[in-house]
């Protein structure tokens, strides 16, 4: 579980989070939604230690994160999966040495041992028998699920995913949030996803969190969202005519159940 009590984050004279409370909970994908430059960037980097609290606390299990010794410091980083958007993969290394990567450089696990591990998590996302091929040489969705692989390959506690659907076709898009979703719930991880994506907010949000200028303005589940009057919420998710006349049909149903 992760602990988000008051944080409050700027830079010089700019607030940019103020005052932030959260919590996000072991099998649960939370969405991180709110219009460019209302914090959630700021928010997902002072989760994974790149920018350090004003004000506040971000505790993880009841650890909080500030007040680490070094050696908790170098434990909990191997506690934390990251999905990169653009996936973040080497480009000159194959599909497996990717994978591979933080075993060799948290583990001591023998090679044998590592090749299982990492043919276990390729398996895991449905990319059997691309050990050896390059980054180039797969699709978007492909890559997303290299990245993935490789954010699950030390079994983290807790996952980050920065926009992890930019770039796909909203198909694609669709199997890689099951598949983070799936993910999570299989092995009770902590996600917090940053999206735009409002297909994913629809699908896959078990708890979404709307930040407005640096603060929560909303929070609630993909289904209180078509039912919440709050104006800024609507305004944002709803900005669009098709959002727009799904919501409409999906309160007429309701109302007439
Ligand atoms: N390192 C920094 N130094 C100064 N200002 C920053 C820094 N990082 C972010 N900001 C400012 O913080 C505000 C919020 O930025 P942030 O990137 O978190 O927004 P966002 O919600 O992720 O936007 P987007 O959806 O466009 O990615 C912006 O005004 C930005 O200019």
């Amino acid at each position: 579980m992760i602990e988000v009590d008051n944080l409050h984050k700027g830079f010089g004279d700019v607030k940019v989070l103020k005052g932030i409370t959260a919590t996000f909970l072991p099998g649960e994908t939370s969405l991180i939604i709110g219009q460019s430059g209302s914090g959630k960037t700021v928010f997902i980097k002072s989760l994974i230690g790149l920018h350090t609290p004003e004000k506040g606390s971000i505790s993880f299990d009841g650890r909080i994160n500030t007040k680490f010794t070094e050696n908790e410091k170098q434990q909990w980083r191997q506690e934390i999966g990251m999905v990169f958007q653009g996936s973040a993969l080497f480009d000159s290394q194959t599909v497996e040495d990717n994978v591979m990567f933080p075993l060799k450089m948290f583990t001591d696990k023998s090679h044998a041992e590592m090749l299982e591990r990492v043919n276990f998590v390729l398996n895991r996302v449905n990319l059997e028998n691309s050990n050896k091929k390059l980054p180039a040489e797969l699709s978007g969705g492909m890559q997303k699920r290299v990245a993935i692989a490789r954010a699950i390959v030390m079994n983290p506690k807790y996952l980050f995913c920065d926009e992890p659907n930019s770039g796909l076709d909203p198909r694609t898009a669709i199997v890689i949030d099951n598949l983070i979703q799936e993910i999570t719930d299989e092995y009770k991880i902590t996600t917090v996803i940053n999206t735009h994506d409002m297909n994913s907010v629809m699908e896959i949000g078990e708890k979404i969190i709307f930040l407005k200028e640096g603060q929560k303005a909303w929070e609630g589940t993909s289904e209180d969202i078509f039912k919440t009057d709050n104006e800024a919420v609507v305004d944002f998710v709803y900005s669009s005519n098709l959002f727009k006349k799904v919501r409409e049909a999906y309160l007429n149903e309701k109302k007439y159940k």
